[in-house]
């Protein structure tokens, strides 16, 4: 059975595979939403897999960049709206069971310390298009679709949107899309700078692979470090980023991989970074 035969299959919830599938390849850590009956919206078993597969990716060395996507064509369609309805969030906060200033699952108030490329087809919505903004370098089909839709069900986007998405596109149009709700295919969210890259629809992961393959051919100290950089001097001034670059800088040149990749150029050949 296919995943989109999953998807309209009445016993598709009692499957036994896991809302999420995380899977190493070499360097790279695939993390993949795994419940294409409901567009992969998001479950709570689900957001515990994705939190560990972060800690994962930042403890452990022999990872070098991950990719985040969904099953069945889909990537993600937010809350499990269902299941909302059973157990609304508001309970878990108001008892304290859950602090919402830190949803590790979705990236908020946590940023893993190795890039994140999300390959995206189908739906990316509300929770989808949150998660989304917690990533590095993102790829989409040409069918994809994105927005931020809690407003239209009386919902906050307690994914961080209405903090990230102004800061990542234009004020103007991020006040619209939260304040609307409105959706938005790959090709303008492309031309707004949400997702650096449109390709035929299915081919997004491949992309993605492409990309990761890259990084992971990096040193992956030079790597982690200018991830650091950019995120340590996001909205600061200048001047108040100097010091601690030169810090981040001076401790890559300092490593034996420095000094690897100089030496594989004069001798024409690829460089095996050992991460020290
Ligand atoms: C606030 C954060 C996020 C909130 C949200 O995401 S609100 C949800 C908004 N989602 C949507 O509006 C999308 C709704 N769906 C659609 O528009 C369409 O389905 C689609 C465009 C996605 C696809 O269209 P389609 O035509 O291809 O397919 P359909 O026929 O419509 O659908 C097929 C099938 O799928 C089912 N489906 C689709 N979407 C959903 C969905 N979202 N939920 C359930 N089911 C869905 C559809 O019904 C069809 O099924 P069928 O049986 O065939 O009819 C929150 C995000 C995470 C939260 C935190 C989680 C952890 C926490 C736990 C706690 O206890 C405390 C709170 C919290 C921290 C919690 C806080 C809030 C979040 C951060």
């Amino acid at each position: 059975m296919s995943a989109t035969d999953a998807a309209t299959s009445p016993s598709a919830d009692t499957t036994e595979a896991p809302d999420c599938l995380v899977e190493q390849d070499g360097h790279k850590l695939i993390v993949t939403m795994n419940r294409p009956h409901r567009r992969n919206a998001l479950s709570s078993e689900m957001l515990r897999i994705m939190e560990s597969a972060w800690d994962r990716v930042n403890s452990d060395p022999e990872i070098r960049v991950c990719i985040l996507t969904g099953a069945g064509g889909y990537f993600c369609a937010g809350m499990d709206l269902k299941t909302a309805d059973a157990k609304p969030p508001s309970e878990s906060f108001e008892s304290g069971e859950y602090d919402p200033t830190v949803i590790k699952g979705l990236l908020k108030g946590f940023r893993l310390t190795k890039p994140l490329i999300a390959a995206v087809e189908g739906p990316a919505i509300a929770g989808g298009t949150e998660i989304l903004q917690g990533t590095d370098i993102r790829v989409a089909g040409e069918s994809a679709k994105f927005g931020v839709a809690e407003a239209r069900w009386s919902l906050y986007p307690m994914g961080g949107s209405a903090v990230r998405l102004p800061r990542q596109i234009p004020y103007t149009v991020a006040a619209e899309l939260l304040l609307t709700g409105r959706t938005l295919l790959a090709p303008e969210a492309k031309e707004l700078g949400l997702i650096g890259h449109v390709v035929p629809d299915g081919e997004a992961l491949a992309k993605a692979h492409d990309i990761a393959d890259k990084i992971a051919a990096n040193g992956p100290l030079a790597v982690q470090a200018i991830l650091q950089t950019m995120r340590d001097s996001e909205g600061k001034h200048e001047d108040e980023c100097w010091a601690d670059d030169a810090r981040v800088g001076a401790a890559v040149f300092s490593s034996e991989d420095a000094k690897e990749g100089p030496r594989a150029f004069l001798e024409k050949r690829a460089p095996q970074f050992q991460g020290r």
